[in-house]
Parts: C-alpha cells; structure tokens; sequence
C-alpha cells in the first residue's frame, strides 16, 4: 500500500458543518470506560482478563493481537452481545447490557438484508425506532451520501461490490447516530486495493462525524494508519492463560501517514513484536 492520506492527529473536533454528526452531541461524549473486564465462557477459565482501557470522545483506538487473545470478546461486550463475567463498560457513564444503535458493530460480512434496497437497509433501524418517516428519509439520503452510495439508492445488496456492501453497512450504522461505532475486522473479506479505497473513505468518514471508533483488526499495518492509539493484546486460552493488555501504542504521527515511510515501518515492527512477544527489532 503507498497511500499518504491525511489523518486527524486528534480527532476530538469532528468537522462542525456536518450535519446530524456527533458535533452535535455535548462535548465529552463517545467515552468508553472499560475496567477490570473479564469473560469466562465456561465459568472457569477466563478468555480475556484484567482489562482496562479509555477511550476518549471522538478517538479511534484499534485492537490487535493474535488469534485468540480475545480482541472480538472486548468489542463482542462493548457492543452488548456477550454478557460481562467481571468488570464493568461504561458508554458516556452508562453501564453496558444489552446490544444498542448507541454502541452498534460492523462486521466482516456487511449483514445487509439482501431483500431490502440499499435505502431500505439503511432506514431499517431507523423505522424499528419510529423516527418520523422525514427525518428516516433526510438521515437515509444523508448517510448514503457520506458514504458515496447516493446514487445506488434504490438497488439491491446483491447488485453491490463487497467495498460498496460495506459501506452500506457503514452508513446503517451511523444513520443511528451512535455514541461509538464498533468495527470488528471490518474490511477483512475485501481485496487489497478495495481494502486500500475504504481505510481512506474511514478516515473521511471520521472527520465528518467525529464518533469515537474501537477497531479490531488482523493487520498491524491497517491499525497504524488508522488509529490514534493501538492496543496490544497477547496471550489467551490456548497460550495456556487469559487474554490480556500487553501495551498500548501512541502512533505519533501527524496528519500524513505514508505506510512506506521509515519511520511507518518502524512502529509497525515494534508493534509486531509486542504481538510476537519479541524483543522490539
Ligand atoms: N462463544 C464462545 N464460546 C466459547 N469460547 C469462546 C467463544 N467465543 C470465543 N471463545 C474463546 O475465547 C477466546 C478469545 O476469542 P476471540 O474470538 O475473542 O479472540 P480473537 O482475538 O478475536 O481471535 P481471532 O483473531 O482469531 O478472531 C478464544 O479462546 C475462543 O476460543
């Protein structure tokens, strides 16, 4: 990848002519307050424990780490679905329980309803919560626009590019507004230069709305050019214990981040050694 893309050092400020972004929430919002969190799935052994992390508003924090050190329990239970063995989320103070559009997923695999219009997907939660059928019809229209798919309004999901799907998927999720999005390995199932094409329409996204993102991903690479802060997680199940924090990495690079830059590549190795449990190169 040789994209120099312009990226938000701090992200707090989302740009404040968008509309319906989290610029219009109060100042503050979007916190994640993760303490002491532990999941056993057997009720003996913990997959992932001792965990402790804040995420500021408007941040993007990514999660990387080997298969199975519980990078998908963390976001699984941020997001409501897994229930909280020990420990505690808050999302902006208020105690996480149940899945919500405040804190909603997007997955590897889209999840579009591929019997519904891509406006249709993207009103679906919209009507579920019974907005007033205009405001459904103004974040619908302005929601694909964000993401590019104005145009593709009335086709089908299966009519659609998986990098295209995706970003159907993306504006679903932010028509709700949330108070954080939640990406599980988002761009995982798409080729490299879609891959490539939707981390530069992320980080647009981002500057329009501001919402604080936690990010799982795989490549060590996508996690240094799109995050604020990488966190590093090791150990898990199979390496005979618990899935931890092993480090969490500042990426301290400005605006521009070109991915073939010495300096890039530096962290890049130093995060993959935390990831190895190597000395850094
Ligand atoms: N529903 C479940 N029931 C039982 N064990 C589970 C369940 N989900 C995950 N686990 C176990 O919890 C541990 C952490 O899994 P998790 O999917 O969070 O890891 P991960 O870091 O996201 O892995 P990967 O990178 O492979 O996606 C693993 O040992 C896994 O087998």
């Amino acid at each position: 990848m040789t994209t120099t893309l312009t990226v938000p050092t701090t992200t707090t400020g989302a740009d404040p002519s968008a509309t319906g972004s989290a610029a219009d929430r109060p100042a503050g919002s979007g916190t994640i307050e993760i303490r002491g969190l532990g999941k056993s799935y057997d009720g003996e052994r913990y997959a992932m424990r001792g965990v402790d992390l804040t995420v500021e508003p408007g941040e993007l924090i990514a999660i990387v780490g080997a298969s199975g050190c519980g990078k998908s329990t963390v976001l699984r239970m941020v997001a409501g679905f897994e229930d909280i063995t020990e420990g505690s989320i808050h999302v902006d103070s208020v105690s996480v329980t149940a899945p919500s559009p405040e804190h909603a997923v997007v997955f590897q695999d889209y999840g579009l309803f591929p019997w519904l219009s891509v406006a249709e997907n993207v009103a679906y939660g919209l009507k579920q919560r019974r907005l007033p059928r205009a405001e459904i019809r103004r974040r619908t229209a302005e929601y694909l626009d964000l993401v590019g798919l104005g145009r593709m309004a009335a086709s089908y999901p299966h009519q659609l590019s998986g990098g295209m799907q995706q970003r159907v998927a993306i504006a679903r999720v932010l028509a709700n507004r949330p108070r954080v999005l939640l990406m599980d390995e988002p761009f995982g199932a798409l080729d490299a230069l879609t891959r490539e094409q939707l981390q530069g329409e992320l980080i647009q996204i981002r500057q329009r709305v501001g919402t604080t993102i936690l990010f799982v991903t795989h490549s060590i690479q996508e996690a240094v050019f799109l995050a604020d802060r990488v966190v590093v997680m090791a150990g898990g199940l199979s390496h005979g214990g618990s899935g931890h924090i092993e480090d969490i990495v500042r990426v301290p690079f400005g605006q521009e981040r070109d991915v073939t830059g010495a300096e890039f590549n530096q962290l890049e190795r130093e995060i993959s050694s935390l990831v190895h449990g190597k000395a850094a190169a």
